[in-house]
C-alpha cells in the first residue's frame, strides 16, 4: 500500500497490525518490567533500544561512516540508551561524541552505568562540561536527544534545560535532531510540550508508540516516528488507548449483494436560513462515506437551496416560526425515525426552542444519533440531559463545544485536560465522544480511546466539521451493534486523511468541498 501521502505518523500508518497500542509512561515501564521478569535483562533492553536509536540516526543521515554525531545524555535510562547508541554509531564508523548534563560521578542505574562504562572503556569521546556543547553542535551533522524520556516531568530544568535550549538553536541552524523515545520535555502521557521541549526530526521510540507522540502539541515535536521492538520477550502492554493503522481504518467490505439499505440509511437534520450549506455538506459527507440512502430534513425555506447541491439526497422541509427559525412543531413533521439506521443532527441548525425540541426528540427516538455543532449547543444550559438517550449516541465537540458540555467551573480547561476529561465524559454521557482538534480523540463509553494519527491544518476551514458529522453518520449506520465507537474512529481517520489529501498542492489550504472530493479516493486506497 502506498500510503506516505496520507501519513501523519509513519509508525502507525505503516503498521502491519490493525490497531497500534498507545502506551503511557506507566505502561512502558510495566512492559519493561514484565520482560525482565520473564528472563530478559535491563541491559539487554537498553542495548536493543540504543541499537534502534543508532540505526535511526544513520537512516536519517543516509550514512554512518564519518558522520559527526553529538549525543546529549541525561542521568536517567534515556541517557543510557544514548551511551549505547554512541558505541553503536562508532562501530559504524561515525565520529560520535557524548555530551553529558551530569558530572562523571553521578550515580546511574546499573544498565546506564554499564552502557556509559563500555563507551569510556572503548576510548569514546565525552564532554562533562555543557560549555562544550554549543561548539560541538556547531560541527555536528546530526544531534541525538537522549536527555529525558518517559521519566520526565514538566519543562526541562537546570542543565537539561540549558542543553535543550542549545539543541533548539542547533536545529534552527540546520542540524537535524533524532529524539530517543520521546523528544525531551514532551509528556509521554498527554503530549504536553512545555517551554524548552525538544523539537525533533525523527523520534525513535521503543516497544510501542507512546501516547504523547500522537497527541498535540507533542506530535508536532516528534517529527517522523519509528518504533523499535525490544525483542521477542517484550510484549507491549495492551491498554485502552490505541490508534488505527491504515489497515485498521480500511472501510468494511460490502457484500456482493449489498443494496442501499445494507449500506445504511441516514437522516441529516441540519441547516437554517443562512446556513443551508451546512446541511448540504453533512448530507454529502454521509453519501461520500458510503451511506446507501440519505434524507436531509431542513427548514422549509431552504429546501430548494439544499436540494440543488446533491441530487442523490432526499430533502424534507420542516416548519419554521415567524422569524424563519425551526418551529417546535418541526418535531411532528420529522420523518419516522424507525426508518433510519442513524441520524445526524446539528450542523447549522441554530439553537432556538424549535431546534432544542427537535434534538430532544431525536435523543429519545433515534437508534443511533450523532450530535454536532448546534446539536450540542442546545444543551449548553443543561449538558446533563445528554445522558438521556435511547440509542447509541455520538458527540462531536471542538474545543469550545467541549468546554460547554464539559461542565463544571473549569469547563474552559476541558481541552487542556482532554486526556482525562474526554474518556470521563464518554462514560458520563454513555456516548462516543469525538474531541475534534489536532490529534482528534475518540472515546467510547467502555473506556476505549483512539487517537487519530493523521490530519493537519487543511482540516481547519469552515464546513469540514459538517462533512465529518455526515461521514460519522454513514459509518455508524452500517456498523455492527457492538462496533459503533470503532466505526466512529474509522470515519474520523478517513476524514483526516481526506483533509491531508485535499491540502496537497494547495499549501494545506483546502476547503470542505475539496475534502469531500478527496474522500472516495482515500476509501479506495484503504480498501
Ligand atoms: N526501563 C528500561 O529498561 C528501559 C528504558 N528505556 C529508556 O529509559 C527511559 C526511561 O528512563 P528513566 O525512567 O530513567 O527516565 P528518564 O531517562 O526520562 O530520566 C529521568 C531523570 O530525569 C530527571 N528529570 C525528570 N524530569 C526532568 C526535567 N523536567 N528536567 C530535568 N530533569 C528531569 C529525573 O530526576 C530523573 O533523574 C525511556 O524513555 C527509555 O528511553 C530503554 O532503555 C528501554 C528499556
Ligand atoms: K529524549
Amino acid at each position: 500500500m502506498s500510503l506516505p501521502p496520507l501519513s501523519g505518523v509513519a509508525a502507525v500508518v505503516e503498521s502491519t497490525a490493525d490497531v497500534v497500542p498507545l502506551l503511557d509512561a506507566a505502561a512502558a515501564r510495566a512492559g519493561d518490567q514484565a520482560a525482565v521478569a520473564a528472563g530478559d535483562t535491563w541491559s539487554g533492553l537498553m542495548e536493543r533500544a540504543g541499537g534502534h536509536l543508532a540505526r535511526g540516526v544513520t537512516r536519517l543521515a543516509g550514512r554512518g561512516y564519518g558522520l559527526r554525531v553529538v549525543i546529549l545524555v541525561g542521568k536517567g535510562d534515556n541517557g543510557g540508551d544514548g551511551w549505547v547508541a554512541a558505541r553503536r554509531l562508532a562501530e559504524r564508523g561515525a565520529q560520535a561524541r557524548v555530551v553529558s548534563t551530569h558530572p562523571a560521578d553521578e550515580p546511574l542505574s546499573d544498565a546506564s552505568a554499564s552502557a556509559r562504562d563500555r563507551w569510556l572503556a572503548a576510548g569514546g569521546r565525552v564532554s562533562w562540561e555543557l560549555a562544550d556543547l554549543a561548539p560541538a553542535l556547531a560541527r555536528a551533522d546530526v544531534a541525538v536527544d537522549a536527555l529525558l524520556g518517559t521519566g520526565a516531568s514538566g519543562a526541562p530544568r537546570g542543565a537539561v534545560g540549558d542543553a535543550t535550549a542549545a539543541l533548539r538553536r542547533a536545529r534552527d541552524a540546520g542540524v537535524p535532531v533524532v529524539a530517543c523515545d520521546v523528544p525531551s520535555g514532551v509528556g509521554a502521557d498527554d503530549g504536553a510540550a512545555p517551554d524548552g521541549a525538544v523539537v525533533a526530526d525523527l523520534t525513535v521510540t521503543f516497544g510501542g508508540l507512546k501516547r504523547g507522540l500522537l497527541l498535540h502539541p507533542g506530535a508536532a515535536h516528534a517529527g517522523r516516528v519509528v518504533i523499535g521492538d525490544l525483542g521477542p520477550g517484550y510484549v507491549p502492554p495492551t491498554g485502552t488507548w490505541t490508534a488505527l493503522s491504515a489497515r485498521g481504518a480500511a472501510p468494511p467490505r460490502l457484500g456482493a449483494a449489498a443494496d442501499k439499505r445494507e449500506r445504511g440509511v441516514v437522516l441529516v437534520v441540519a441547516g437554517a436560513l443562512g446556513t443551508a450549506g451546512a446541511a448540504a455538506l453533512s448530507s454529502a459527507g454521509a453519501l461520500a462515506a458510503g451511506a446507501g440512502l440519505v434524507t436531509v430534513a431542513v427548514p422549509a425555506p431552504v429546501r430548494t437551496e439544499v436540494a440543488v447541491h446533491h441530487p442523490s439526497a432526499m430533502v424534507h422541509g420542516l416548519p419554521v416560526d415567524a422569524d424563519g427559525r425551526l418551529a417546535p412543531e418541526a418535531v411532528e413533521a420529522l420523518p419516522d425515525l424507525g426508518g433510519f439506521d442513524a441520524v445526524v443532527a446539528g450542523p447549522g441548525l441554530g439553537h432556538g426552542p424549535g431546534a432544542a425540541a427537535v434534538v430532544a426528540h431525536l435523543r429519545r427516538g433515534a437508534r443511533r444519533l450523532v450530535l454536532d455543532a448546534d446539536g450540542l449547543n442546545v444543551h449548553r444550559d443543561d449538558p446533563a440531559a445528554l445522558a438521556e438517550h435511547a440509542g447509541a449516541l455520538v458527540l462531536t465537540p471542538h474545543e469550545r463545544e467541549l468546554a460547554r458540555i464539559g461542565g463544571g467551573a473549569d469547563g474552559g480547561d476541558a481541552w487542556a485536560h482532554r486526556v482525562e476529561r474526554v474518556p470521563d465524559l464518554a462514560r458520563r454521557y454513555d456516548a462516543t465522544l469525538v474531541a475534534k482538534g489536532p490529534g482528534t480523540i475518540v472515546a467510547a463509553p467502555d473506556g476505549a480511546v483512539w487517537v487519530t494519527p493523521n490530519g493537519g491544518p487543511a482540516l481547519g476551514s469552515g464546513g469540514t466539521g459538517d462533512v465529518l458529522a455526515g461521514m460519522i453518520g454513514a459509518a455508524i449506520a452500517a456498523a455492527a451493534p457492538d462496533a459503533v465507537p470503532e466505526a466512529v474512529a474509522r470515519a474520523v481517520w478517513w476524514h483526516a486523511a481526506a483533509g491531508v489529501r485535499a491540502g496537497e498542492g494547495r499549501a494545506a489550504r483546502a476547503t470542505a468541498v475539496d475534502l469531500l472530493d478527496a474522500v472516495p479516493g482515500v476509501l479506495g486506497e484503504l480498501a
